[in-house]
């Protein structure tokens, strides 16, 4: 695909350099291409005065040569002209064009970016499997790549179920509300390197919701849905995949987010039955799903997006929980990271979750803890 369209996703197909990086002999800084032994006595008390026999700029071709007595102007990027083997920055002369009086010494090599030293032609410069972000995709453009090869992106169904949601746009009627679940998870799975592939809602019927996943599992790698895995007398989900492939319906030991399916449907494409609950929703994506998309896309298991930091107030947990809070992540007046948790916390309550940039996680065996005291916090994407 186009190198401008490739950022997010993972290479399929090693890269290497078709040439050197620098490509050529390069001056670092806007100075004077000079030879060092010219310049090797040049001091404050007795600077050294050269002829400058032009100027050469980022893109020109070599036209000069310096031989002893000479300098070039040079710019910064621009190709060492023959001879030259030392630049002096302009700041140490005094900006002459046509004569320039040098008052530092400079050694040979000095300040010139020399060929290949940041890559050498037939070099890998991103092995197959490499996810692209934009120091990856500056690589590819660096060496001149137009296109590249990337692994499909995991496609991913993503359905809301429950009779009281309404698409955003339409008016809500009275027990309604308009459907978020499914535009947050597609989101979350764009930010996760999958094409999300929204199914909108479906109504707590079992017939239409297994109806609708199994037209899903014709076409994509992976299937979300949200809504009716608990306990009520309409959770359908739960009622209709049970037993279906190798799904199971569990309580996990987390908040929130307990109520959670997961299994394979025809052998081949995993299911997530996400808790209705948005904050719950997005959480299990978080916790479950991402994970299972890296995968997905042949990617290793991400490092830890944690880090320690400094609780602004007391909390207290529930023990044997897993718990998950909405906060806020920022750096003190030292430079060290300070949390303070949401006021709302309900599973419902997506203000405090649009509010927040982390996680506070807290131990099955955490229940109560002081202003001051260091948590986990996962930063969220
Ligand atoms: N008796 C019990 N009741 C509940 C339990 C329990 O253990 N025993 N667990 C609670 C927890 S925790 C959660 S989480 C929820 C999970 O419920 P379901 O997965 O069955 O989801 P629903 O019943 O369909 O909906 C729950 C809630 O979320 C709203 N919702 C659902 N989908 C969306 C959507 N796409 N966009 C916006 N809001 C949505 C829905 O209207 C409900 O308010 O169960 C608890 N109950
Ligand atoms: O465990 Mo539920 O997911 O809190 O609302
Ligand atoms: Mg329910």
């Amino acid at each position: 695909m186009a190198l401008s369209e490739a950022s997010g996703g993972v290479l399929a197909e090693p890269v290497t350099a078709p040439v050197d990086l620098p490509p050529f002999d390069n001056s670092a800084m806007d100075g004077y291409a000079v030879l060092a032994t010219d310049v090797a006595a040049a001091s404050e008390t007795s600077p050294v005065s050269l002829s400058v026999v032009g100027d050469i700029a980022a893109g020109d071709q070599g036209a000069y040569g310096i031989a002893p007595g000479l300098c070039a102007r040079i710019m910064t990027g621009a190709p060492l002209p023959g001879g030259a083997d030392a630049i002096v920055p302009v700041e140490w002369t005094d900006g002459g064009t046509a004569k320039v009086t040098i008052r530092r010494a400079a050694t040979p090599g000095h300040y010139i970016r020399r060929a290949g030293e940041d890559v050498t032609a037939g070099q890998t410069v991103l092995p197959t499997g490499t996810r692209l972000g934009a120091a990856q995709i500056g690589m590819l453009a660096a060496v001149g790549r137009a296109r590249v090869l990337v692994r499909p992106r995991p496609r991913v169904a993503v359905l809301s179920t429950g009779s009281e949601l309404v698409e955003p746009g339409r008016p809500v009627g009275p027990g309604q509300i308009w459907d978020s679940n499914s535009f947050a998870l597609t989101a979350a799975v764009t930010e996760a390197g999958g094409v999300g592939f929204r199914q909108g809602t479906v109504g707590d019927d079992p017939r239409e919701v297994l109806t609708t996943i199994e037209e899903q599992l014709a076409h994509a790698d992976l299937i979300i849905t949200s809504g009716g895995v608990s306990m009520g007398a309409r959770d359908v989900v739960k009622e209709v995949l049970s037993g279906l492939g190798t799904m199971r319906f569990e309580k996990v030991a987390m908040r929130p987010g307990k109520p959670q399916g997961f299994g394979l449907l025809d052998d081949r494409v995993p299911v997530f039955t996400l808790p209705g609950n948005p904050v719950s929703a997005y959480v299990s994506f978080q916790v479950f799903v991402r994970p299972a998309l890296r995968a997905l896309q042949g990617l290793p298991p991400a490092p830890p997006r944690t880090v320690r930091a400094r609780l602004s107030v007391p909390i207290t947990s529930p023990e044997g929980l897993r718990h998950y809070l909405r906060a806020e992540l920022s750096t003190d007046d030292d430079g060290d990271y300070r949390v303070v948790p949401a006021e709302a916390q309900g599973s419902h309550q997506v203000f405090a979750l649009a509010s927040s940039n982390a996680l506070i996680v807290l131990p099955e065996d955490v229940t109560e803890l002081h202003a001051g005291d260091t948590v986990d916090v996962l930063e969220l994407p």
